[in-house]
C-alpha cells in the first residue's frame, strides 16, 4: 500500500530554527536554475526556496544577476558554502550542462536535479540526491513512452528510484515520493491551479532548502511538494507560481501553529 504523508507529518519535520540558529546552520541553498534563455526560471527557483524558509539562497546560475538581485535582494551573489544545490531548472540549450552537473557534484552536498540536468544523469549519483522529473523527462530518463508513466506513476517512480540509485518525486496530478530501498509515500494532492509552467521551478527551489537544512531527500521532496498543493488548496485561483511561492510561510505557519490561524 502507498501511504499519503500527513499535515502533522510535516508539521513534526518542519525545521523550525531555534534561539542559537543563524544563518549557516538553518541551511544556505545553491541555486543553479535559469540561464539567458530561461531567466524566469533563476526568479521562480529562487521565490520556491525564499518560500520554504532557507537561512540563505546563493545564486550560482548564469540568468542576469540584476534581474536576481533587483527582485530578490536576500539573495547572495558571491558564491561559496552551500548545504544543497538546486541544479538544472530552466537551463535550456545555452547552459553546457555536462560540465554544470559535473560542478554542482563536485560541492558533494545533497542536490536537487531537475528539468534539463536530468538528460546526464551520472552512474553514481551522491546521497540524498533527488531527481524531481516530470512524466515528460521521466519517460526519457526511462526510455519509454509518457503514457506508461501516466498509467502508473507509483510504479514508475519506484523503478527510476531503483534504477538511478536516487530518490524521485514524480511531479504531476499524482506526486509519489520513492527511496532507492524500494518504499514510496504520495505527497498531499491539491487542486490543479499549480499545473501552470513554473511551478516546477518553484518546487525545486523549495526542495532545495528543505534539503539544505538537513532533511533526508524523501522527506523534503514530500514535505515541499505537499506544501505547494496546500497552497493551492489554501488559495485557490490562478495565481503565477511564484505569487503561490509567497504564500508559503503563511501555510507553514498554518501547519505549526494551527490555533493562531
Ligand atoms: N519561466 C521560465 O523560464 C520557465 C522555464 N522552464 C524551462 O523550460 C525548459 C523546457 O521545459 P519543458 O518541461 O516545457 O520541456 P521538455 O522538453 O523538458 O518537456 C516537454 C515534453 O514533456 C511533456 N510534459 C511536459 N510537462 C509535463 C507534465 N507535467 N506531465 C507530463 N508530461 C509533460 C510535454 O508534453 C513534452 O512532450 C526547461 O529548461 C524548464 O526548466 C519551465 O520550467 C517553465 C517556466
Ligand atoms: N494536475 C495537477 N494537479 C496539481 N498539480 C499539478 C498538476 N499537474 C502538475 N502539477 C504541478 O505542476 C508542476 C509542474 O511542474 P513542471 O511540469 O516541471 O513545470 P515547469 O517545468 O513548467 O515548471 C509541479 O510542481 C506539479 O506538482
Amino acid at each position: 500500500m502507498t501511504g499519503v504523508v500527513t499535515a502533522g507529518e510535516i508539521a513534526a519535520w518542519w525545521p523550525v530554527p531555534g534561539a542559537e540558529s543563524h544563518k549557516y546552520t538553518r541551511g544556505v541553498v545553491g541555486i543553479d536554475a535559469g540561464s539567458p534563455q530561461y531567466p524566469g526560471a533563476a526568479l521562480l527557483a529562487i521565490s520556491g526556496a525564499l518560500g520554504a524558509g532557507p537561512g540563505m539562497v546563493r545564486y550560482l546560475g548564469s540568468a542576469p544577476r540584476d534581474l536576481v538581485v533587483g527582485r530578490f535582494p536576500s539573495v547572495v551573489l558571491a558564491d561559496g558554502q552551500v548545504q544543497a544545490v538546486v541544479a538544472g531548472s530552466g537551463w535550456g540549450a545555452l547552459v553546457d550542462a555536462g560540465p554544470r552537473l559535473r560542478e554542482a557534484l563536485e560541492r558533494r552536498v545533497p542536490l536537487v536535479i531537475d528539468a534539463d540536468a536530468l538528460r546526464l544523469l551520472p552512474a553514481d549519483l551522491p546521497a540524498e540526491t533527488l531527481l524531481t522529473p516530470h512524466a515528460g523527462e521521466l519517460a526519457r530518463l526511462l526510455g519509454v513512452e509518457r503514457g506508461e508513466i501516466e498509467a502508473d506513476p507509483v510504479a514508475a517512480a519506484v523503478l527510476a528510484a531503483g534504477r538511478f540509485k536516487a530518490t524521485v518525486l514524480l511531479k504531476g496530478a499524482v506526486q509519489p515520493v520513492a527511496s532507492p530501498d524500494g518504499s514510496v509515500r504520495l505527497a498531499l494532492s491539491g487542486p490543479a491551479w499549480t499545473a501552470q509552467a513554473g511551478s516546477g521551478d518553484v518546487l525545486a527551489g523549495a526542495c532545495g532548502t528543505l534539503l539544505a537544512a538537513g532533511l533526508p531527500a524523501g522527506r523534503a521532496g514530500l514535505m515541499a511538494a505537499s506544501l505547494q498543493a496546500l497552497t493551492a488548496s489554501r488559495f485557490p485561483g490562478p495565481y503565477p507560481p511564484d505569487v503561490q511561492a509567497s504564500r508559503f510561510p503563511e501555510v507553514v505557519w498554518g501547519l505549526l501553529a494551527p490555533d493562531q490561524q
